[in-house]
């Protein structure tokens, strides 16, 4: 299978007479699936060696709905890291229809969780057990409202009659509209953004709505998952959209708006399940994420607000300091091995078997 052909910018050398270094604050990642066992010890590091802190997605099998077991995830999580590697685990609640304003309070209060999830019921990998109807979570929102805890959302509808394309612009207009209008003081995420309309929403909305951008959706648009072959490693919820979205997105993220941030929804499945007759959403990104946004900045000649997107929007949006340690991009070309290996199989790299243009230095 030959390398899909990304990055039309560079071929344009935009990016003649840019800085080829950069330091910035240590990024964190806002949108991370780990999973568990031999697959998170085997992803987990290259994570860590990027992020100093995370939100860890809790669409486990069984999925994290409580305070303990979201405790017991966190230790889990602990344990796997590398020795001396540090790295914070940001919890989140997944929500279902029979989540508890109690429960939620509880693991906020108690600093357990720093967010919920709300996963349409069927909307993406395990979320059969989300929600099935906004209606039922009311109380869990307005509790949530009250004590200022961010909703992050997947914003697609389920419904299979809408083309899987709009999933996400009916979403805005259907269940994202009416739920901010109803709940004017709540704090959301709207996560991997696709389409420029809900930018716009974002925007609108900010500073209490922001949106987190993956670096999969600011390089690829729908016609590379089809490039001379399906091309699964490139299928993700929500699925890319046509050209003029990723450009959308990239001037949203290299623009330095407060409203937009870091969030790579790296999402790794073994080889298996994604070069299937069915295979899974999910983009594994991890181990090639923040090369990759920076070589959109630097392609975009917005360099000077990558910091911004990666390291002090998050950090503003959620109440937290930003990091204090730096990390170190240069433009100098770096080879990356093709997947991960996890017990006798491998999670194939997005851009793996690539070289590079940016990496991360000292
Ligand atoms: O929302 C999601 C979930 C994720 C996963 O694999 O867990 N994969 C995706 O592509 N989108």
């Amino acid at each position: 299978m030959g390398v899909v052909e990304l990055f039309p910018e560079a071929a344009a050398d935009k990016a003649a007479a840019k800085p080829d270094r950069l330091v910035i604050r240590r990024p964190d990642d806002w949108h991370i699936h780990l999973r568990d066992g031999a697959m998170l010890r085997a992803v987990l590091p290259y994570t860590a060696a990027q992020f100093a802190r995370g939100i860890i997605m809790p669409n486990l099998v069984p999925p994290v709905t409580n305070v303990d077991a979201a405790s017991a995830y966190r230790a889990r999580i602990l344990a796997a890291l590398p020795d001396g590697v540090p790295f914070t685990p940001l919890m989140t609640c997944y929500l279902t229809d029979a989540t508890s304003p109690d429960e939620i309070e509880r693991g906020f209060a108690e600093r357990v969780w720093i967010a919920a999830k709300l996963y349409p019921a069927g909307a993406t990998t395990n979320s059969h057990a989300g929600v099935t109807d906004l209606a039922k979570i009311a109380p869990v929102l307005e509790r949530m409202e009250r004590i200022g805890m961010p909703l992050l959302i997947h914003g697609e509808v389920t419904d299979p009659e809408v083309d899987i394309f709009d999933r996400e612009a009916v979403f805005m207009e259907q269940k994202l509209l009416p739920l901010l209008a109803r709940h004017q003081g709540l704090k959301v995420t709207v996560e991997h953004a696709t389409t420029a309309e809900i930018l716009d929403v974002v925007r609108a909305h900010a500073p209490r709505v922001a949106a987190t951008i993956t670096p999969h959706h600011l390089v690829i648009n729908r016609t590379h998952i089809f490039q001379g072959g399906l091309r699964p490693h490139l299928y993700c919820l929500p699925v890319a959209k046509r050209e003029r979205h990723r450009l959308a997105l990239r001037k949203a993220a290299t623009s330095g708006e407060d409203c937009f941030f870091l969030g790579t929804d790296t999402a790794p499945h073994v080889r298996g399940a994604k070069e299937a007759s069915c295979g899974c959403a999910g983009v594994f990104c991890g181990p090639t994420a923040l090369q990759t946004y920076v070589q959109v900045f630097h392609e975009e000649g917005a360099l000077e607000n990558f910091e911004a997107f990666a390291s002090l929007n998050g950090p503003r949006f959620h109440g937290l300091e930003p990091n204090a340690d730096t990390v170190t991009l240069e433009r100098r070309e770096n080879r990356v091995a093709e997947s991960v290996a996890v017990d006798e199989t491998a999670v194939v790299v997005f851009r793996g078997d690539e070289t590079l243009p940016w990496g991360i230095g000292g």
